[in-house]
């Protein structure tokens, strides 16, 4: 049984970096969120924003010269190393990664890009799949084909029991992906993490592995992170959205408000880049600038190079994250403030209503 209203991981003040000869490239630098069981988090931003390395670092993936510096805590809740079986916060960020071997796959579920990278083409579905369940869960060979044929069943996978003993290559793309899901899901995983699992395939696969993705963590009652550069994506699967930029989270809230009500000038941006029923086409523009580049980077916000908000204080501090109101977290000293005129918590610097323009 799961408990649904309590956070699974919770993240704090995460920053990652890769000491390279030139410097330091703060890939992720400054990310906080917390996740409940059966939340999705759609985590956006342009190319490069740092959300790939996010992920990567709650799944235990960072290799030298990357490392996550002293103060940062991503920590999650497991029975997996307790004694007497009750459940706590263990900070991943500092397991050992012998010991993340236990966490990744059995408790954290992962779903990449590129399905047939994640896949042996030398072994067929039947031993990838048998491998898994049988290295995390106390079960016989027998028991875990079965679970293998009926998770593959789930997933939309047709002649499930036959085509469990084919190779890889013998799959198309999208029952690739499909595949790959059933993987991840077989040891019931508490979270599932998943990096633009439908980019690589074709527009109408993607639409379905979209559909199936959000069905099975509704039934799995798993958490989930969807990374994705796609807004219309996010509103399709999200509870609550984290934006990135230049490794920074710039704003969070839920998926609503980010629509709706979104506060940063960045959001504003990206949000006015997609498409939207609700403005003319004339009114879609792209974001001014270049991406920035984070190695060495000042103790500045990212955004400010390209922001058309900047002021004096940008200029000379560093925003940290507030929260302006219960779940709505926000990292600018200017905010564009929707016409209602929302009022925001003290301690935020407001820009000018636009409505008092
Ligand atoms: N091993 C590494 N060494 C040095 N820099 C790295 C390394 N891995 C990632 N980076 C840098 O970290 C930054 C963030 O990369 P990341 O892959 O997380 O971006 P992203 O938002 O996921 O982009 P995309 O949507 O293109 O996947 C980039 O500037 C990248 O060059």
């Amino acid at each position: 049984m799961r408990i649904l209203n309590e956070p699974v991981l919770i993240v704090k003040d995460l920053r990652t970096y890769f000491d390279i000869a030139e410097g330091t490239v703060k890939a992720v630098n400054g990310v906080s969120f917390e996740l409940n069981m059966n939340e999705a988090l759609g985590v956006v931003g342009e190319t490069g924003s740092g959300k790939s390395v996010t992920m990567k670092s709650v799944m235990g993936m960072i290799r030298k010269p990357g490392y996550i510096p002293e103060g940062s805590q991503i920590l999650f809740k497991t029975n997996e190393f307790s004694k007497d079986g009750s459940k706590e916060y263990i900070n991943l960020a500092k397991l050992s990664t012998k010991a993340f071997t236990r966490i990744r796959g059995k408790h954290i579920g992962m779903v990449f890009q590129d399905p047939m990278a994640s896949l042996n083409p030398m072994y067929t579905v039947a031993d990838q799949m048998i491998e898994t369940i049988v290295y995390h869960q106390n079960v016989s060979l027998e028991e875990a084909r079965e679970r293998a044929i009926e998770l593959l069943t789930k997933v939309g996978l047709p002649n499930a029991k036959e085509r469990i003993d084919d190779y890889p290559f013998q799959f198309s793309g999208g029952q690739r992906q499909r595949i790959i899901i059933a993987i991840s899901l077989s040891c019931n995983p508490e979270v599932l993490i998943a990096d633009e699992p439908t980019t690589a395939l074709d527009v109408t696969i993607q639409a379905q592995i979209l559909e199936l993705m959000k069905d099975l963590q509704r039934d799995f009652e798993t958490a989930m992170v969807y990374i994705t550069h796609d807004l219309s994506v996010v509103a399709e699967i999200a509870d609550k959205v984290m934006v990135m930029y230049g490794g920074t989270q710039m704003e969070m809230a839920d998926v609503y408000t980010i629509f709706d009500n979104p506060m940063h000038p960045y959001t504003h941006a990206l949000l006015s880049c997609i498409p939207r029923h609700d403005l003319k086409k004339d009114e879609l523009e792209p974001i001014k600038g270049q991406p920035p580049i984070m190695l060495n980077p000042p103790p500045l916000c990212p955004f400010l190079p390209r922001c058309p908000r900047a002021t004096e204080r940008c200029k000379k501090e560093w925003p940290e994250l507030q929260e302006v109101e219960k779940g709505h977290l926000l990292r600018c000293f200017n905010p564009v403030l929707n016409k209602k005129g929302k009022k925001v918590n003290d301690g935020v610097e407001m820009g000018k209503l636009e409505d008092d323009k």
